[in-house]
């Protein structure tokens, strides 16, 4: 069962994750009337940058991510930003709470120039998220583990990545054993979403492709972070 420390660990992820979240004034944009695809993607980029900073904001309360070497922290975050904002959207589309954005987040989406073969594995994905009812603790772990991936791009330590990765996974799979009892099979299904997740990035790489063939701007810390322009 989860010893001592590793309800500790799971406490200092799970409130990391729960306070650092957009800023409702920025999220409530989502709710003003002009639907053009001009102003959806507007609308989206803000809240990526906004999503984005939030993350990074997470990332340094994950125990051990701060002692890694700092180029490898960089490379972690780039790497994983698109997946863990996938993760995100998907538990704001899957609130209970009619807090109203889910319909118009997924209006904007659905009308800000994505062609249609990214939409439709794009939804797909938040229905598989939703369908997993994670509590917040799978949640908040599941996106720890996007980030601590140590096979990105350019990360150079990957054993020291591992090492935390692994620490994570063990209370997820012990969580998922108590919270899901008749299921045994229910963390290689959280798993499995991760696989899904790398897809969904690839297909991201076109998506912003062709939003820059059609002179799409993003924000600076959006290209930093996605190596675009
Ligand atoms: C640059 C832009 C056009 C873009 O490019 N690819 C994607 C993109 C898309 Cl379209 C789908 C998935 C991932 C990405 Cl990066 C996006 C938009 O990314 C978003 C990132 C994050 C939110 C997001 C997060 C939290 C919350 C909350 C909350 O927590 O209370 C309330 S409202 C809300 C909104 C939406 C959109």
């Amino acid at each position: 069962e989860i010893t001592k420390e590793q309800q500790a660990l799971m406490k200092i992820i799970t409130d990391a994750y729960n306070r650092h979240q957009i800023p409702q004034d920025v999220a409530k944009k989502l709710l003003q009337d002009q639907y053009s695809a001009e102003e959806n993607f507007l609308l989206l980029t803000e809240m990526a940058t906004s999503q984005v900073q939030v993350l990074v904001e997470f990332t340094k309360n994950i125990p051990g991510f701060l002692s890694l070497d700092r180029e490898d922290q960089i490379a972690l975050l780039k790497g994983s930003a698109v997946e863990a904002m996938f993760l995100r959207s998907a538990q704001v589309f899957n609130r209970k709470t009619p807090s109203g954005h889910t319909e118009v987040l997924e209006e904007r989406i659905r009308k800000s120039g994505i062609s249609e073969e990214f939409i439709t594995p794009m939804f797909n994905f938040y229905k598989s998220i939703g369908e997993l009812h994670m509590v917040q603790e799978e949640q908040a772990l599941l996106t720890t583990v996007t980030i601590l991936t140590p096979d990105r791009p350019y990360v150079k330590d990957q054993q020291a990545v591992e090492r935390l990765q692994e620490t994570i996974l063990d209370v997820l799979r012990k969580l998922c054993v108590l919270q899901h009892p008749q299921e045994p099979q229910y963390f290689a299904r959280l798993l499995g979403r991760l696989t899904e997740l790398r897809t969904l990035s690839h297909y991201h790489t076109e998506m912003l492709a062709s939003w820059r063939m059609n002179d799409h701007k993003f924000t600076p810390l959006l290209c930093e972070i996605w190596d675009v322009q």
